[in-house]
């Protein structure tokens, strides 16, 4: 088990956005709010601190009172949500990060809670998953993993999935699958 105030919250905002024209999706508004601010509010109280992790308009986010951190600079251009993962080990200075992704406002308010119970010795990262799957962009891991992953990334490889196969992962099931419901393209933005 591992205390609130050991783990660093990173919100994931430096994709590419290409389902929704190109644009930045951590800015888009749903709801009246862009959907980062969204993904910061309902993660702050769940973690000691957070972050952001964005690759455009780094300034616009900086003016939420945020610490906004791009994607590592020498691994060139989009590389995918794991250039975010590894941006948020290397700045966190708490032992624990917790990622999740900025296009799903309704993920569950005790998402860290539970997926800190599951933090073991033995664990290198936890995961969410629903009944649909893993949600692998949830994920607590330990900063140790920061070297890990750096290798991972520089030998060429992108695939989320294949680094977590190597590590000694452990999932935690939620119930709603609706709470991952996830915007993807304009429609999504307008429910
Ligand atoms: N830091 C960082 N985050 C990323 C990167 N690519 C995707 N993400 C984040 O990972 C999460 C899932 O992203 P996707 O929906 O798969 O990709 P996307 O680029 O946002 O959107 P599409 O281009 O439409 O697939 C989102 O929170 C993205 O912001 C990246 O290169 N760097």
């Amino acid at each position: 088990m591992v205390e609130r105030a050991e783990i660093t919250g990173l919100v994931l905002a430096g994709g590419q956005g290409s389902r929704l024209g190109g644009v930045d999706k951590g800015l888009q508004m749903y709801r009246g709010q862009p959907l980062a601010r969204t993904a910061l509010e309902r993660l702050s109280p769940q973690v000691g601190r957070v972050m952001l992790s964005a690759n455009r308009h780094l300034d616009d986010y900086a003016r939420w009172g945020v610490l906004v951190w791009p994607d590592p600079a020498d691994l060139a251009g989009y590389q995918g949500p794991l250039a975010g993962f590894l941006s948020g080990l290397q700045h966190a200075e708490t032992p624990y990060l917790v990622t999740v992704p900025c296009d799903c406002p309704q993920f569950p308010a005790d998402l860290v809670a539970r997926l800190a119970e599951a933090m073991h010795d033995g664990v290198d990262l936890v995961l969410a998953r629903t009944d649909a799957g893993p949600e692998p962009a949830f994920c607590l891991m330990r900063r140790s993993l920061a070297a890990d992953l750096r290798r991972y990334l520089e030998s060429g490889e992108r695939k989320v999935g294949r680094w977590m196969a190597q590590l000694r992962r452990a999932e935690v099931t939620f119930d709603d699958p609706a709470a991952f419901f996830n915007i993807n393209t304009p429609d999504d933005l307008a429910r």
